[in-house]
Order: structure tokens, then sequence, then C-alpha cells
């Protein structure tokens, strides 16, 4: 119907937009829900989160989800039924948020679904010939329209793939708009299950913006969390500072193919699962390692990986950093940043103090929910903007549009 289409002309228009970002990671502790107002788009884009809120997944969702889970051998049943059951819970959980905040649906403009992502395969990963770099997020944009009334954006990782990406990482787009500041280089690092960070130099060249995955951010430490103390993660880095690193588990956690591969690059726990740590135990005879060892060597093992992609991509000139010559503030979010063992060991490997992302006016719990937020800014009232020729930054708009009606 063409008033659907006339409406979205009407908001692309606006001065300025109300729009829910929606965020639910790896790590399946629950949906992030941001209400941003959002005015102005690209570099000028200035965004305000006027209600933020994690709704946490009830044990049965999170089950349901972790069946098929980042698994090469699932039951398809269950993916074909949560799809829809996901899209109709987030739909909900929308709803019961507006109640919560006094927003009628009326008032909002749109939503940005980020889905679940339930399978992340970039070539070099399955490394099947003919076939090219894929990830699956499910939770469809349909029933979210259609249950909350409002026009939904959602399956953003597509068209990146379809331009030349691996489908992720995507939040340097919102980072570069939202965060670029003159004069000073900055590394936004985010740890979720897995953590990823951009770089923006502080000349505000866009071309320049570079952006990868580093490997596991706190998907082992949970998984191991979980095994070992029945506890979904290890809170405040508590595990991990009673135990001790085993250097020699250590070595061969950092034996895989996927951090000699150039960058930029992305994985998930498809590649660093359980099975990839017992493995490493298994390697390096280190099998009787005690849990509480295990816990502090999988967050060494995160930090050594995240500070070590940083000085690498850096020396390697993928941001033409000058050598290092150029020093970064490093700004932190996503829930690894409330592990103190974990930012500790990355402050002293980068030799640095790593600041939090809460500086720069955006809570780091809702940072990545309002990033998608931009990205369904810039689908609907953005202009192109160049980001060079390298790859993982194509200059592209992301996004399918759901009307609810
Ligand atoms: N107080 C805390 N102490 C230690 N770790 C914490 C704390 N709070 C949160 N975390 C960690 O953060 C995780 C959740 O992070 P986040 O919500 O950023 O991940 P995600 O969005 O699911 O992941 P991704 O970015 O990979 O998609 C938890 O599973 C836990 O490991
Ligand atoms: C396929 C997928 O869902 N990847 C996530 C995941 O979580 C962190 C890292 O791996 C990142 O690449 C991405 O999410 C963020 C939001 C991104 O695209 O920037």
């Amino acid at each position: 119907m063409k008033e659907h289409v006339e409406k979205l002309y009407a908001l692309s228009r606006k001065p300025s937009r109300r729009i829910i970002g929606l965020m639910s990671g790896t790590s399946l502790d629950g949906l992030d829900v941001a209400l941003c107002r959002a005015e102005g788009s690209g570099p000028e884009t200035h965004l305000s989160v006027e209600h933020f809120k994690t709704v946490p997944y009830e044990e049965d969702f999170r089950n349901a989800v972790r069946e098929i889970f980042a698994k090469r051998q699932i039951d398809f049943q269950q993916l074909v039924l949560l799809n829809p059951f996901i899209g109709l819970q987030h739909g909900r959980m929308i709803l019961e948020c507006l109640v919560e905040w006094g927003v009628n649906t009326s008032e909002v403009d749109l939503i940005a679904s980020h889905g679940q992502t339930v399978f992340h395969a970039p070539q070099k990963q399955h490394g099947i010939a003919g076939f090219p770099n894929a990830t699956l997020q499910i939770g469809d944009g349909d029933h979210i329209a259609v249950t909350t009334g409002i026009i939904t954006l959602s399956d953003f990782r597509q068209k990146h793939i379809a331009a030349g990406g691996e489908g992720a990482p995507l939040a340097v787009y919102g980072d570069y708009f939202l965060f670029s500041q003159k004069n000073e280089n900055r590394i936004l690092l985010n740890m979720g299950g897995i953590a990823n960070f951009t770089f923006l130099p502080g000349n505000l060249d866009a071309s320049r913006v570079f952006t990868t995955d580093t490997g596991p951010g706190n998907t082992l430490i949970d998984a191991f969390a979980r095994l070992h103390f029945g506890k979904p993660f290890d809170e405040n880095g508590r595990i991990a500072a009673s135990g001790a690193v085993d250097e020699a588990l250590l070595n061969a956690l950092k034996d895989s193919s996927f951090f000699e591969q150039p960058f930029p690059k992305t994985t998930g726990p498809e590649v660093f699962s359980v099975d990839y740590v017992q493995n490493a135990m298994q390697l390096s005879g280190r099998n009787a390692v005690k849990p509480e060892d295990l816990i502090a060597t999988l967050t060494q093992f995160s930090a050594e990986t995240i500070s070590e992609a940083i000085r690498n991509s850096m020396r390697s000139g993928e941001t033409n950093a000058k050598q290092n010559a150029e020093v970064s503030e490093v700004y932190a979010s996503g829930g690894g940043a409330h592990n103190p063992a974990l930012m500790d060991a990355i402050g002293r490997l980068l030799g640095q103090n790593i600041r939090l992302i809460d500086e720069l006016g955006v809570a780091g719990d809702a940072k990545e929910a309002v990033l998608f937020a931009v990205l369904a800014n810039e689908a609907v009232a953005g202009e192109a903007v160049y980001f060079g020729e390298k790859k993982g930054v194509p200059g592209v708009s992301m996004g399918k549009i759901s009307f609810p009606g």
C-alpha cells in the first residue's frame, strides 16, 4: 500500500527521528532495547539515548536458541520455528519497554532490529570453493513490524556481504558518525561474546577508518564459567583473579589459523567454542588444568588476542597509522568492559589506560543497539558516504524494510 511508502518518505525528511535500536548478541543474555532520538545523518548525526533496557531472556528461550546456535548439525524445524518466534518475542519485549517508559507506539518512527545471529560463516572460515561469505540472523522483521505497528528495518548484514564484506563488524559506521573526534585517534573496542574494534583517525578521513573482529571476548570465559562453576559469567573477573595463567595452554589456544589471517576478518562461537578449548587442552597436555586457572588463561587469551590485533593492524599499516607513531585513545564497551581482569590485562599489554565509551556519552551496554539505530537512520535519511576502497567498510545502505500492514 502506498500509504506505507509515503509514511516512510515523510519520516526520511523529518529533522529528527525516534528510532528503537535492538541488539541480541552472541552472549544470549537478553535483548538490548535503546530508544534513540536521531537528528541529521552521516557525520552530522546527533543522537541521544532516551531510554535503554536489556530485557533478559528466559532460560527456556535461551535453551531453545542454544539448540541451533553456532552448530553445524541442527534440527531444521527448530530453526524455522525460531525465526518467527524470536520476531514475535522481540516485538512483545519492545511493547513492554514502551509501556514501562510511557511512550506510545505512534511516537516511534522506526525499529532497527539486528536479530539473533545463529551462524556466522565467512569464506575464510568455511573454505568451500564457490560459496561466498555467509551469516544468518533470525527473528523475522515482518513479525516485529506487525506486532508493534512500527516500520521495522532488519537483516542488516546481508547487504554488507553482497557488497564485498563479511557481514561484520557493522559497528564501524555508527562509530565513525557518532564518536569521531578531530585531533584524537580513537580505538573503540567492543567486548561482547566476540571482540572487535574500530579505528577512527583524528583527521576524520573516512577512508582511513578501519574495523575487524579480534577473536573471543567473553564467549569462552562464559562457557567455562557455566561448565565448571554453574555461573553465567565470571562476575567482575573474580574467578580469573583467583587463578594463574597456564602458559602452555595459552600458547595452544593462540595457535589458530584465524590469528594468521590478514585483517579485516570476522569470527564467531562457531570457531571459538568449548571444543576449541578442549582441543587446545589436549594438544598442550593440560587436560587437568584447575578450573580457576582455565578461566584466568581464557581471560588472558582474550586480552592478548585483542591487544595483538590492535597492535598488528596498526603496524601493518591497515589504518595508515604511521607505524605506531600516532597514539590512539582506547574506549571500551560491551559486557567485557565490566570485567576488571580483562580490562587490566589489556591495559597492561597495550601499556595504556583503557577508558570507557561511557565517557563519550553513550552507555557501553547500549552502544551496539544504538549503532543499529544509526544504520536504520542512514538507510532512510542518509546520503552515500565513501569509506575508501579497502575491504570491510562498503559504503552501502543496509536493512530490509518491513511495513506493519
Ligand atoms: N560484571 C561483569 N563481570 C564480568 N563479565 C561481565 C559482567 N557483566 C557482563 N559481563 C560479560 O559480558 C557479556 C555480555 O556482553 P554483551 O551483552 O556485550 O555481549 P553480546 O552483545 O551478547 O555479544 P556480541 O557483541 O558478541 O554480539 C556477559 O556474557 C559476560 O561475559
Ligand atoms: C555475525 C555477528 O553477529 N557478529 C557480531 C559478533 O559480536 C561482536 C562481533 O561478533 C561483531 O562482528 C558482530 O557484532 C557487532 C555488533 C558488529 O557487527 O559490529
